[in-house]
């Protein structure tokens, strides 16, 4: 079986990218290219990556009025990812929009809360209640606009799951138990995501920032 894991090339260099890819390619199960990614390379460097083989998941973050949503995905299409992920904050219509457009072969998933953010920076941005019920929220919305499921931290994957046990949960900030947390806030390791019902992991720094990044991912594989 393949690995849960996803490694989230998060760099502007396509030579960088194929080489970490390279690298690691045996023990990740697919490649998440990000906006960085994307935005330097664009088409072109997802038509590289894809070339080794692996699941392409591209975390765009869609969020925009309906109409250019659907447009922006039209437009990605031709690339056919895996998986591809708009916030879930959009609302229903452009969710709705977002899964009619997107191809047959692509999971179209929700970002819920940004692992990045904890209550007080919900609280911020004028969102009441905690990240857990602001998650759970998110992801009936998700649920009854058709995607195929959510983003949302090792914090709240169990509860999510147990709402929605056939859809298809993304976690990213996971950390081994040594590793740095960073911008992280809604962390937990990649075992205890994966046993609170996670489909992928999404990993990054902990792989990308190691001095022997192929060990990083065995080591990672090897707790799950
Ligand atoms: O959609 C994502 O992948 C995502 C959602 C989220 O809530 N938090 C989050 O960190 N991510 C992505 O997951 C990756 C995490 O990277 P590391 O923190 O380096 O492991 C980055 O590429 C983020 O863009």
């Amino acid at each position: 079986m393949s690995s849960p894991v996803y490694l989230a090339i998060d760099t502007p260099h396509l030579d960088a990218a194929l080489t970490l890819a390279q690298r690691v390619r045996h023990h990740v199960g697919g490649l998440k290219l990000g906006l960085e990614f994307f935005c330097a390379n664009g088409h072109h460097g997802v038509h590289e990556m894809a070339k080794l083989g692996l699941p392409i998941f591209l975390d765009l973050k869609l969020h925009d009025i309906p109409n250019t949503v659907a447009k922006a995905i039209q437009a990605l299409r031709p690339l056919e990812p895996a998986i591809l992920t708009v916030h879930a904050a959009g609302g229903r219509a452009m969710m709705e929009e977002a899964k009619a457009v997107a191809g047959s072969a692509t999971k179209v998933i929700g970002v819920t809360v940004l692992t990045s953010l904890d209550a007080p920076d919900l609280d911020d941005i004028g969102v009441g209640g905690t990240p857990h019920d602001q998650v759970v929220r998110l992801a009936a919305l998700a649920r009854e606009s058709g995607l195929d499921g959510i983003v949302c931290s090792g914090q709240e994957v169990k509860a999510a799951r147990k709402a929605w046990p056939g859809g298809f949960f993304v976690v990213p900030g996971v950390r081994p138990a040594d590793g740095r947390a960073g911008d992280q806030k809604r962390i937990v390791t990649p075992a205890q995501a994966m046993a609170d019902g996670a489909s992928i992991l999404v990993v990054g720094r902990p792989i990308s920032q190691s001095q022997d990044p192929d060990l990083a991912a065995r080591a990672i594989e090897a707790t799950l």
